[in-house]
């Protein structure tokens, strides 16, 4: 039985290597994959991992439909066995119905990656309707680390290290503090410091001010 499984797990956590691990292991076993993506760092139309590995990609837009996709595929002789869906957060509540449809109706097999909240933690629309007719959901198990130590549960977005509530839901970035001044970044955090709105900077910054707190 084919299956739509979506595997989650905070930024950082290894979602994009394994979609990219996912697909070799099926391709070297002579299955057909179609690779999409939707806002990778990496620039349109490819998917990228920090482990280096980047690979050609099918950029999803807000109009693409991938039951007419896989429909050209086989119209044009050619097999589809699995879809990769990296970024998967961001594709609309219909799109991820069209890969529930293509699961049932065409034994095609949808491995579907993504974070599940935003930086308010609030469900993104993709991560949301994929929660509702997913086969399976995989919570990544390499774990990612707030800077407590503690398991990252959360995505919060920085500006100089300051977590900040208000902006657009999608704003394509990247985890860590390099960031040029004044640029949008991301930090993994676990729930209590992304509701204290405490990142690593600001502990930082109030652990200097109050050496009292380490006593
Ligand atoms: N220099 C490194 N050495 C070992 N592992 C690394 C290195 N850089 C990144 N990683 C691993 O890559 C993971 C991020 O992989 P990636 O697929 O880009 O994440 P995601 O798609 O979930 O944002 C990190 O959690 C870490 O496990
Ligand atoms: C929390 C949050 C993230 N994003 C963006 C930032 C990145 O471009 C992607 C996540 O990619 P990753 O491979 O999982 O690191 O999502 C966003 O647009 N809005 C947010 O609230």
């Amino acid at each position: 039985m084919a299956e739509l499984v979506f595997f989650t797990g905070t930024m950082d956590s290894g979602k994009s290597t394994l979609a990219l691990q996912t697909d070799h292991n099926y391709t070297a076993r002579g299955r057909r994959g179609l690779i999409f993506t939707r806002g990778d760092r990496a620039g349109a139309a490819r998917l990228s991992s920090r482990l280096g590995l980047e690979v050609n990609a099918r950029e999803v837009f807000d109009d693409t439909d991938f039951w007419a996709e896989v429909h050209a595929e086989f119209t044009g002789g050619r097999t589809v066995d699995h879809l990769v869906c990296d970024e998967a957060q961001f594709y609309s509540e219909q799109q991820v119905e069209q890969l529930a449809r293509l699961v049932d109706e065409t034994e095609i097999d949808v491995f579907a990656f993504g974070i599940t909240t935003d930086f308010r933690t609030r469900l993104f629309p993709g991560a949301a309707r994929l929660f509702e007719l997913a086969d399976r959901i995989e919570v990544l198990q390499v774990q990612s680390l707030c800077w407590c130590g503690a398991r990252a549960t959360h995505n919060a977005r920085t500006v100089d290290g300051v977590m900040v509530t208000e902006g657009d839901q999608v704003v394509i970035g990247d985890v860590g503090d390099d960031r040029a001044a004044g640029v949008v970044a991301y930090e993994v955090l676990c729930r209590r410091h992304h509701m204290r709105q405490m990142t690593a900077a600001t502990a930082r910054r109030r652990s200097a001010a109050d050496p009292s707190l380490w006593e």
